[in-house]
């Protein structure tokens, strides 16, 4: 399988930020190598101007979230045609920002992932226990009560994002046994060939490291994915297909 190398950019970015993704495209020669995908998830304001100019030309584009919904009085929200419109191709669902400040359950998480496959995108499943939860070792039960409950069982394609919530935009990462305990898990609850990403502080002095454990098949990259400088090296880094 190809390692998926995502950015997620979270609430920043205006449209001079493509800046950024002409210069990461220009660092890759022009595309992205054919043994790895690169994928930028910007504000949903820019999802369909960026996904105009670059489609599957060197790089693809995401949402980052949707409503479970195609659409309805739903003030706010966007829903994964909404997003298939405008170019993206995946879309991350139940990241741990979502899950604290919106809400957000397993069973809304699941119906969002449920709402990609409607849509034709690929959803990207993030799953992660607290600092609590590690540290009371109970990292393996909470991570595996929320893919027990946020995964689809359509059978159709989807990614999972494992990211400790108390590594995310902190510079703390778990060490390389805890990552490899905790993916290997989620491997053995999941589909032959589902790509599991880490996220979590990865950098580009970490990610080579981080990129090389196994049953890791990507990264999804928050802080260090709004610079081209930072997002380039974290690229390189991923191994070749795998
Ligand atoms: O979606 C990305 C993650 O929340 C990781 O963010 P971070 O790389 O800034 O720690």
């Amino acid at each position: 399988m190809k390692p998926l190398i995502a950015g997620n950019w979270k609430m920043n970015g205006l449209a001079g930020a493509k800046g950024e993704i002409d210069a990461l495209i220009a660092k890759l020669g022009g595309s992205a190598p054919d043994d790895r995908e690169v994928l930028i998830c910007p504000p949903a304001t820019l999802v369909a101007a960026f996904a105009a100019s670059y489609s599957d030309e060197a790089i693809q584009i995401g949402g980052q979230d949707c409503h479970p919904l195609a659409s309805g009085a739903h003030t706010g929200d966007i829903s994964a045609e909404m997003l298939a419109d405008a170019g993206a191709a995946y879309v991350i669902v139940g990241h741990s920002e979502r899950r604290a400040d919106h809400g957000e359950t397993d069973a809304i998480v699941k119906a969002k992932a449920e709402a990609a496959f409607r849509a034709g995108l690929t959803p990207i499943i993030c799953v992660g226990e607290t600092k609590d939860e590690r540290e009371g070792g109970k990292a393996l039960e909470i991570v595996g009560a929320q893919l027990s409950g946020s995964l689809p069982e359509t059978g159709e394609t989807y990614v999972v994002a494992y990211e400790p919530v108390w590594a995310i935009g902190t510079g703390l990462t778990p060490t390389n046994h805890d990552i490899s305990e905790m993916h290997d898990f989620i491997r053995s609850k999941t589909p032959e060939g589902t790509r599991l990403l880490y996220g979590g502080s990865v950098k580009p002095g970490n990610a080579k490291e981080i990129l090389a454990i196994s049953n890791v098949n990507g990264a999804l990259v928050g802080g260090a994915s709004l610079k081209a400088d930072d997002f380039y090296p974290i690229v390189e880094a991923a191994p070749g297909e795998m």
